[in-house]
């Protein structure tokens, strides 16, 4: 039996897949986990164009087929008309947690008034949990610092293990009784 928890890493990005730019993305957010997660962990790692289509079968197959408890997304948030990594995560979400953009985007806008134009959302596909970050690659660690501590009880909330956290980096919030 595998013992670590698998983590869907997926960058979106048309010039990361083109390899026009090396994908700083996917690493980012592993270099981000490896610092918060105490629990043992694995990444599956996905690359898409920003392609919708492509995008929900990625995260399909990383929730439906790969058991992921959590999946993390970078790039494609903006307004852009090629940024749709929010309206594929809502397309194969069956609930939204809209508290995570809104957490995301207001940490976002003390390093850049821009942070208003990301659409970056999260929400749960039966037991996998979906979040946006967007594509700067600085916005990584920020954002997911920003929203680590509710995660591992949304994760105990649908019946998966416990998610441990180092705490010198994040304190996982669990409210009393729970
Ligand atoms: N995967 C990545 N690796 C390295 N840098 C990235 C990556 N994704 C985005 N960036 C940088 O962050 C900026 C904003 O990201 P955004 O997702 O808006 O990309 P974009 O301009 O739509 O282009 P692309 O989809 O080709 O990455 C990019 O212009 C690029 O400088
Ligand atoms: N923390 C942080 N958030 C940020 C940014 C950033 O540089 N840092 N860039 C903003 C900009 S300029 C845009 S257009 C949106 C969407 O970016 P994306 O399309 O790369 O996902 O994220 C915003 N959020």
């Amino acid at each position: 039996m595998n013992a670590t928890v698998p983590v869907g890493v997926v960058t979106v990005s048309d010039r990361a897949f083109r390899g026009i730019y090396r994908d700083e993305g996917g690493p980012g957010i592993e270099a981000a986990l490896a610092r918060i997660l105490a629990t043992p962990w694995s990444a599956i790692r996905r690359m898409v164009p920003d392609e919708q289509p492509l995008i929900e079968a990625a995260l399909v197959t990383l929730a439906d087929v790969e058991s992921c408890a959590l999946i993390v997304t970078t790039g494609g948030t903006g307004p852009a008309p090629r940024d749709v990594t929010p309206d594929a995560t809502e397309a194969v979400c069956d609930r939204m947690l809209p508290g995570f953009g809104e957490l995301m985007r207001a940490v976002s806008l003390r390093a850049v008034p821009t942070a208003i134009l990301s659409r970056q959302t999260a929400g749960t596909r039966g037991r996998s949990l979906i979040v946006n970050l967007p594509g700067k690659p600085s916005a990584i660690a920020e954002c997911l610092d920003a929203v680590f501590p509710a995660i591992p009880y949304r994760i105990e909330l649908i019946g998966d293990p416990r998610l441990e956290t180092n705490p010198a980096i994040c304190t996982a919030f669990h409210p009393k009784g729970a």
